[in-house]
């Protein structure tokens, strides 16, 4: 479960996260959607103690994550690919991440296998794909088996195989009763992956709302989200 309580982050003068409240629940995949700049990507980090909150709170199941005292079986995070020292190996990284953490050596291997880098494991991390990047920081998330994966638009760039591969592992996770939020600007494959939606616009939560209901009459999930953000949009092109 991850709870956001009043949750504000100002840059100087800038509100980037203003005053959010929220629950994101287990058991579902809940999309994390906002036009850029909207401050997906700070609430993320400040969830992750990345970044301080300048007022409110964002926890991981009850606490904040510097309390946490076993963080990486609490909650797993892909911000950004390529977190792991170009030259190391995939495997390298994740039995250095492993040790760091008291996680078994065993379960490297098994989440080499989950994500499906066998072949590659033992090639150097800087010579990976977007895709293999991609799979290397999903499996640094899944090592300690935690209840909680939050996923910054992990399909950027992937192939269309990476992209279902990404829906399907998301789904699966949500299935098995864990808490997903996934942040992306692709609206039609949230509006294949997510069961709930979190939109955010300069900042402000703008609704908090289960697919189904968000979309309503519209007729898809991009129609509904340009309608809601029309106001929120920070950069646009002018018609020619
Ligand atoms: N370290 C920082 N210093 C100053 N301003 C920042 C900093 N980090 C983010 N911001 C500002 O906060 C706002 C929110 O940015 P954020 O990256 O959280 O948005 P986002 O929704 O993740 O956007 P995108 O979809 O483009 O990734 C933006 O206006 C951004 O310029």
């Amino acid at each position: 479960m991850i709870t956001l309580r009043h949750l504000t982050k100002r840059y100087g003068g800038h509100v980037a996260v203003d005053d959010v409240t929220t629950d994101v629940r287990p058991g579902l995949v809940t999309g994390f959607l906002g036009p850029n700049g909207a401050g997906k990507s700070t609430t993320m980090r400040m969830l992750l103690g990345l970044d301080r909150p300048t007022s409110g709170e964002a926890l991981v199941n009850g606490v904040r994550y510097g309390q946490l005292r076993r963080p990486l079986r609490e909650i797993g995070a892909v911000l950004d690919a390529g977190g792991a020292h170009p030259g190391r190996t995939a495997r390298a990284h994740l039995r250095a991440l492993a040790a760091s953490h008291r996680i078994p050596a065993a379960r490297v291997d098994e989440v080499i296998g989950l994500v499906g880098l066998e072949t590659v494991a033992d090639r150097r991390a800087g010579k990976f794909s977007l895709g293999m990047g991609q799979r290397l920081g999903i499996a640094s998330a899944l090592l300690g088996d935690p209840p909680v994966l939050v996923l910054d638009e992990p399909v950027n760039g992937l192939d269309p195989e990476g992209v279902r591969w990404v829906r399907d592992l998301a789904r699966s996770l949500a299935a098995e009763g864990r808490t997903v939020l996934v942040s992306s600007h692709l609206m039609s494959e949230m509006a294949l992956t997510a069961d709930h939606l979190l939109v955010l616009g300069r900042g402000r939560l703008l609704a908090d709302a289960s697919l189904t209901s968000f979309v309503g009459s519209h007729p898809s999930l991009e129609d509904a989200y340009l309608a809601l953000t029309s106001e929120s949009v920070e950069y646009r092109s002018v018609p020619r």
